[in-house]
């Protein structure tokens, strides 16, 4: 059997509106294997959070254009609703951010949770409860919190209560869709050793961990991929990353750090001037090279990935003759 848990190949998914297709997700491979947490980075409007709709519920006016997704070997772009579904929570489950804020403030947790997880078709008599209680103590939360309402949690609480709902079926792959960006830095932190603490559990197998916030993603994932402007940048073990990246892109993202408390988007990027471009029918190119102070005419067109080693691939015309020392 594959060691991939999820194996993405060449996939594209639009936005379409009025005016065209926001080419939000274009040409994105990526495997996850078993066991790994795999942090995702990259700026606002990169395609992240498009990348996890993709693969969890492609609402219009996001369509799955190309591409092909195979989840435990299963062609999960070819599966109707239904069949999709029987593999939420149990196989895939998508941890939200501000989930709980959507629902009634006037219903209690314990409630909340029995509507979420009835979606699903899952019974909520008392073998379940005790598993959700068990499993809040795991994230360091009473059982006491069922009884409480939402707004009576703090923004870390909630996230845990989602974090229980989402896991409670122990599925293969877990996505993370910006679980700590409304925390304050100590709750991040939590919040982000209590997935990797469920992993080692196997609780949950893997995990896609999506955060503007590479900090974090140096702390608990073993490799990372950072995406720009839809486009695949660079993929490799996180050490790699953080200390020898090739991309302009990627150097310029571990350039700016941020001091502690600072999540990068509320910073511009040091030494890169400009924003990233509309992805509005936008053509051929490397997407960086607007910003890119390496950029030459070669970047016209779309660069192809390559390895640099092993488990470490970039989508640069220019990664071999800039090594690996250059600050972005
Ligand atoms: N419903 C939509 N209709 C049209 N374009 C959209 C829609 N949702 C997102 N986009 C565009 O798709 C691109 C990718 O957005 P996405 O939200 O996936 O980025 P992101 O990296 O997750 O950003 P953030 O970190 O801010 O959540 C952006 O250009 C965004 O404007």
């Amino acid at each position: 059997m594959s060691k991939n848990i999820l194996e993405i190949k060449n996939l594209k998914a639009y936005y379409k509106v009025l005016k065209g297709e926001v080419k939000a997700v274009d040409d994105i491979s990526l495997n996850i294997r078993k066991g790994e947490i795999l942090g995702l980075a990259g700026e606002s409007g990169c395609g992240k959070s498009t990348l996890a709709s993709t693969l969890i519920s492609r609402k219009p006016p996001l369509h799955y254009i190309s591409g092909d997704v195979r989840l435990l070997g299963k062609n999960i772009m070819g599966m109707n609703q239904a069949e999709f579904q029987k593999m939420r929570l149990r196989n895939i489950s998508l941890i939200p951010q501000y989930a709980l804020d959507a629902f009634s403030p006037t219903k209690k947790i314990k409630t909340l949770i029995r509507d979420l997880v009835q979606e699903h078709g899952i019974s909520t008599g008392r073998k379940f409860f005790d598993k959700v209680e068990e499993r809040l103590e795991l994230v360091n939360l009473t059982p006491s919190v069922l009884n409480r309402y939402s707004i009576e949690l703090s923004g870390g609480m909630k996230q845990r209560v989602i974090m229980v709902v989402s896991t409670i079926l122990d599925p293969e792959l877990i996505i993370a869709d910006e679980i700590t960006s409304a925390l304050d830095v100590s709750s991040q932190r939590f919040v982000a050793t209590m997935l990797a603490n469920l992993r080692d559990k196997g609780i949950i197998g893997s995990a896609i961990f999506i955060t503007h916030d590479l900090s974090i993603l140096y702390q608990i994932a073993e490799r990372l991929m950072i995406m720009y402007a839809g486009h695949f940048t660079e993929l490799g073990p996180t050490d790699e990353i953080v200390n020898k990246a090739r991309h302009p892109y990627t150097r310029a993202l571990i350039a700016s750090l941020p001091q502690v408390g600072i999540q990068y988007r509320d910073k511009k990027l040091s030494g890169i001037k400009g924003t990233p471009p509309y992805l509005l029918n936008i053509g051929e190119g490397c997407r960086f090279r607007y910003r890119c102070p390496y950029a030459v005419e070669q970047c016209e067109k779309t660069p192809v990935r390559e390895k640099v080693a092993e488990g470490h691939y970039v989508s640069c015309w220019r990664w071999k003759e800039l090594g690996s020392d250059h600050n972005g």
